[in-house]
């Protein structure tokens, strides 16, 4: 028998998901590649709607001559400078700009680009998704993209902003692999697991791949993700740890001149308040060196692990997904700077461990 209405209210509630607009930030050093796979991601057909935020260096912006607009796009230039100098406030400026635009009936994108010089430090770029929480309701940064030369990957790395691009990326692809010998990439590909072990690895030739496959490899790196679990990072560090017993906890350090990455690991549970304190003091002690670290935690009281995004002075530390049953729960951090010790790294995490769980 049906029942009969009594008049009641219906008390289904709807949950809408807010949803933001990924950011994909695409850096390299000059002369990888930056332009010319901006052209093809202009100029080829493949349906995605986007926004470019292009950084030129000096007065006037000389790239943008050479980019092909294909008309499903808008393209904003920063030409006052590096993106690393001008501060924050111009790309959250151009962020709001793209998005009123958007609301007020002009071009709709799905997704917004933006490239660095070749000299920029991204690291600001990426502060920015961290700190100006007025952008963060419309805007999230889906992953930074860097291009690799191969074959001038070794001249170019005194640079300080090249190995700066290298630490912060979290996709590496690697061009003109076509000019190099298999020994030549590998020796290469070696350096750059040394010097960035989070990062996928992988190759772009950007003359011949097809659009589709090209934007695969830009798109949907969901790095900064407050509910990510480094799946891919942990199996790509899998050769980075040891283990002893059913307890373990250490830190494994890569060195490559003055860029060092390490990555710490502890199924021990952490102390909130003391990796905290952890934190705060590494920030001190490093400075603008400390480039990138980032991981999950099992902290001590917590259900859900948490997710930790750090870009030299900031930290964001977010509740992630509660840990499953059949879960093993543990911390994995991953550390790269400019002459970090992974030994000073080691001895103030350890001191965040809980004796038992
Ligand atoms: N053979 C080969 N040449 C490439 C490849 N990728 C880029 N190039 C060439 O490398 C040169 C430099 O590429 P650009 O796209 O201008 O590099 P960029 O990163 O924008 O350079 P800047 O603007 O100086 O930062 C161009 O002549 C490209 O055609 C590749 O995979 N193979």
């Amino acid at each position: 028998m049906p029942r009969a209405c009594n008049g009641e209210r219906s008390k289904v509630k709807i949950m809408v998901a807010h949803i933001t607009t990924p950011v994909t930030v695409i850096t390299g050093f000059l002369g990888s590649g930056k332009t010319t796979l901006l052209n093809r991601v202009l100029r080829e057909l493949h349906g995605e709607r986007l926004a470019v935020i292009e950084n030129e260096f000096g007065a006037v912006g000389v790239d943008a001559e050479f980019l092909v607009t294909g008309g499903n796009e808008t393209i904003i230039q920063l030409a006052n400078g590096c993106l690393c100098c001008t501060v924050r406030g111009d790309l959250a400026k151009s962020l709001q700009t793209l998005s009123t635009s958007a609301e007020a009936g002009g071009f709709v994108f799905d997704r917004v680009l933006i490239e660095t010089t070749g000299i920029a430090d991204p690291g600001p770029v990426i502060q920015t998704f961290l700190a100006e929480t007025a952008i963060l309701t419309k805007f999230h940064l889906d992953g930074v993209i860097a291009l690799v030369d191969s074959v001038h990957f070794f001249s170019q790395l005194d640079r300080v902003e090249n190995k700066a691009q290298i630490a912060y990326a979290d996709r590496l692809l690697l061009t003109k692999c076509d000019l190099v010998t298999s020994t030549q990439l590998e020796a290469v590909e070696s350096r750059l697991v040394d010097m960035n072990p989070r990062a996928e690895l992988l190759p772009l030739d950007l003359h011949h791949a097809p659009i589709a496959d090209v934007l695969k490899l830009l798109f949907d790196a969901s790095a900064y993700s407050f509910d990510y679990v480094p799946l891919m990072e942990l199996k790509q560090l899998h050769g980075y740890r040891m283990t002893s017993g059913n307890r373990y906890s250490h830190v494994v350090p890569h060195h490559t001149g003055d860029v060092v990455s390490c990555v710490f690991e502890s199924d021990r549970p952490l102390d909130l308040e003391r990796l905290n304190q952890f934190f705060d003091v590494a920030q001190r002690h490093y400075g603008p060196r400390l480039w990138r670290y980032k991981g999950i935690v099992f902290a001590e009281h917590q259900r859900p692990r948490l997710v930790v995004q750090g870009v030299q002075s900031l930290l964001q530390i977010t509740g992630g997904t509660i840990w499953r049953a059949y879960e093993p729960r543990r911390t994995l951090l991953v550390f790269i700077g400019q002459e970090i010790e992974p030994d000073w790294i080691e001895q103030g995490l350890r001191l965040c461990e809980v004796a038992s769980v």
